[in-house]
């Protein structure tokens, strides 16, 4: 399978911001990635479901929503009606994750747990059939534009192994720092989807920095 290419919309012009959503028909883009932060689980607010709403007017591909956000049990039916066809929250916010992403998947959308640069994999062998995404965070969640944590590298190894090995049908989605100097390592240790913020919307060309990262890895993955 072709891995995904997910430009997160905190990195684009807000001034622009009608124009930076349409992009994303126009380019080789597979999903919008949205980052919804509440300044209680990270250290940044950013937009909630209106956002999610007005792309979902605009965007005709999937939009995967990313919750940085405290009990995001309380939420889920709200950003599902505004438009989230991927609602991805974090494992460190639910005491009850189980529970919460039979919550996702009852709405009717896909449902994804992230985890943080701390967190490690293990912390998953017991709803990795409950999941249809885990968005392994490549830094700290909070910021666009930080520096890719190269740790995440072996960490995305052993996610691949715990995948294969359940034969879950899961799909790994790396998220934060990734651009052209790092996006084949990640895909050769396992992604199926690169979420790329500043790599993408901050470089001159947009659509050819997303053709150039789907275009990554074309020959192994073809003959994997
Ligand atoms: O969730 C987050 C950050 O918390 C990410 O989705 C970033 O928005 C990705 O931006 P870049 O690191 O690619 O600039
Ligand atoms: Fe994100």
């Amino acid at each position: 399978m072709k891995h995904k290419v997910a430009p997160s919309l905190l990195a684009a012009d807000f001034t622009r911001l009608a124009e930076e959503i349409q992009f994303i028909n126009d380019s080789e883009a597979d999903w919008l990635h949205l980052d919804v932060m509440d300044g209680r689980f990270v250290p940044n607010i950013t937009f909630g479901m209106l956002m999610v709403d007005a792309a979902r007017k605009i965007c005709n591909k999937p939009l995967d929503v990313h919750l940085m956000i405290e009990e995001p049990e309380k939420y889920i039916s709200d950003f599902r009606k505004a438009g989230a066809d991927i609602i991805t929250v974090h494992i460190e916010a639910c005491p009850h994750l189980h529970r919460t992403l039979q919550q996702i998947r009852e709405t009717g959308a896909q449902a994804g747990v992230a985890l943080n640069p701390h967190t490690p994999v293990s912390a998953l062998e017991d709803v990795i059939e409950d999941l249809d995404l885990v968005c392994v965070m490549s830094v700290n969640p909070g910021f666009g534009g930080q520096k890719f944590i190269y740790n995440t590298l072996p960490k995305l190894r052993r996610l691949k192994d715990l995948v294969t090995v359940r034969n879950a049908q899961v799909l790994i989605e790396v998220d934060g720092g990734v651009g052209l100097q790092n996006a084949e390592k990640i895909l050769q240790a396992g992604a199926d989807v690169l979420v790329a913020g500043s790599s993408v919307y901050k470089a001159e060309d947009p659509a050819d920095a997303v053709a150039r990262l789907k275009d990554i890895g074309g020959e192994w993955q073809r003959f994997a």
